[in-house]
């Protein structure tokens, strides 16, 4: 393997303090040294391949890339790996904890991800789902057990079959090219509410679909493509598998918490990752391809994106006129980030589990419509209420004073599980809104005409630079596993290229 060239004290001297902690190895998890070691000359770094973005994407294609015994670097804005996956200690006095305040649950279908946790000897344990779900619909509490509510039995009969239909309609789409679909111009002519509209009847039904939206892409059905939402399900299979607890989407968490899997990662790559180098230009040559950042320079043959087609478009691209390029940016422009906070109330224990209840929700009302019970898998460890917070109520939650936004969740809570819920003995909240290089989460989406029109723009490289990302998978697109995926995608394509 080739060795990079970087320069240890042109960053030094270039960045501020807290970029050389980064540098030295002072983020959360060790840069290592071995490419710092190969500094020749001051502020410049060079390698076969950059990657930008160390989460899940940019992790695995760096990996896959070292593997191919690639000279690689991997240049991460912030001073962790992990993007939207972010662990956090517990509130005082419960520090000991670890909480998930982005990405956390694993599906049996999501291989990659549970490969990469096995071979890092990391654990996963499941959901806690021993119980009924607590539905809280029209004012009204209710419990049930599976995907749909039965609270109004003739909205739940309308909504299993909603379901299925949806379903059927996803499985006929490929999603390597769902614009290439016959109906893909019918589908992507209308928003996801307007479907509703025209295929659900009760009210009810409706309610529970906009949840199944809210909690699946935190945006509103009036805000998505219907071709989007069945893109969305066909890269995971099903809908009922997005769903559900057991044998889906939020089967299985991972001991100590998710962003363990990407710091195992970032501690492989030995010295090739590096914290806070927020990229802002890349200009391809007709030699190379340069890439900028505060205070350094780095030159490569191949460059990898890795991350939401939004944070990508923040860049400034120069030498790149060619039509896909043009395209690209366009993409860049027309893919928003979903809206969503994750809220944690912690009691002494999981109170709820004596009646019955796996403290899960779902509700039509409330700050928070979608909760789990995030306990932590130790034993003696306290009792946790995680809720989400998405799409509308998520913008409106940002305008909030904090002590209002608690006391609404607080007030969510108290509705489906009782008077013990309103005193937490700690509060928590992630704000992914106010991230700067997130700005949105969990996952972007496409509004109508989008897909039909700029589609292939998602993936297509543009000279020498590669687009990876979970939005670019086809496989679980929006979760971790679409993001390693998407990152090994990358990596075949430059090795076939270089
Ligand atoms: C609240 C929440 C809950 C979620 N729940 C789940 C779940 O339960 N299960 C699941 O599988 N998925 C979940 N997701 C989605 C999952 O987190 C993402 O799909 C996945 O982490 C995306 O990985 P990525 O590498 O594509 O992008 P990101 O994680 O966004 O990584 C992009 C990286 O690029 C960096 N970057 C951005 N701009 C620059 C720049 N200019 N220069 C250098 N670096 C830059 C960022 O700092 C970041 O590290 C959730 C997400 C959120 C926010």
């Amino acid at each position: 393997m080739s060795e990079s060239k970087v320069s240890r004290r042109g960053w030094l001297g270039g960045m501020g303090a807290s970029a050389a902690a980064g540098l030295l190895g002072g983020g959360a998890a060790s840069t290592g040294t071995e490419a710092q070691a190969a500094s020749v000359s001051p502020g410049r770094i060079e390698a076969e391949v950059l990657v930008i973005g160390a989460g899940y994407a940019g992790l695995a294609c760096t990996r896959a890339l070292q593997q191919a015994g690639r000279d690689v670097v991997l240049l991460e804005a912030r001073s962790r790996p992990g993007g939207r996956c972010l662990n956090q200690a517990m509130p005082a006095p419960f520090q000991r904890y670890t909480l998930e305040a982005g990405a956390a649950y694993l599906a049996p279908q999501q291989t990659r991800m549970r490969e990469l946790a096995a071979e890092l000897g990391i654990g996963l344990f499941p959901t806690y789902n021993t119980g009924k779900l607590v539905s809280y619909l029209n004012g009204r509490r209710g419990t049930y057990s599976g995907v749909v509510p039965t609270a109004n039995l003739v909205a739940a009969a309308e909504l299993g079959l909603a379901l299925l239909n949806l379903d059927g309609l996803a499985a006929k789409l490929d999603p390597e090219v769902p614009w290439a679909h016959p109906k893909a111009a019918e589908w992507d002519s209308q928003t996801f509410q307007t479907w509703m509209d025209k295929n659900l009847l009760s009210g009810d039904a409706k309610d529970m679909m906009r949840l199944a939206v809210l909690s699946l892409l935190s945006c509103e059905p009036r805000e998505v493509s219907l071709l989007f939402v069945l893109l969305y399900v066909r890269a995971a299979g099903s809908l009922t598998t997005l769903l559900s607890t057991e044998g889906g989407g939020q089967q299985d968490r991972v001991v100590g918490g998710s962003q363990r899997i990407a710091l195992g990662l970032a501690q492989q790559l030995q010295g090739r990752l590096l914290y806070n180098m927020p990229v802002h230009r890349i200009t391809q040559t007709a030699q190379d391809i340069v890439v900028q950042g505060d205070g350094f320079e780095a030159h490569a043959q191949r460059v990898v994106m890795a991350m939401s087609p939004g944070m990508a478009g923040r860049m400034r691209y120069d030498g790149m006129l060619d039509a896909a390029m043009q395209q690209r940016r366009q993409l860049m422009q027309r893919m928003p980030m979903g809206a969503i906070w994750k809220v944690h109330c912690v009691y002494d224990r999981p109170f709820w589990r004596d009646d019955g209840l796996n403290g899960q929700v779902t509700s039509d009302q409330g700050l928070t419509k979608v909760t789990f019970d995030s306990t932590p898998p130790e034993a003696g460890a306290p009792g946790v209420l995680m809720g989400f917070i998405d799409g509308q109520d998520a913008l409106d939650a940002c305008a909030m004073a904090p002590a209002e936004r608690k006391q609404k969740v607080l007030d969510a809570l108290v509705a489906y599980f009782g008077p013990k819920a309103a005193q937490p003995l700690a509060y928590s909240e992630q704000n992914w809104q106010a991230e700067d290089y997130s700005a949105g989460g969990p996952t972007a989406y496409t509004a109508p005409g989008v897909l039909t029109a700029l589609g292939p723009a998602l993936r297509t490289p543009c000279g020498r630079l590669h687009w990876a990302g979970t939005e670019t998978a086809t496989v679980w697109l929006g979760y971790m596993e679409g993001a390693v995926r998407s990152g090994e995608r990358a990596a075949r394509e430059v090795l076939a290229r270089l």
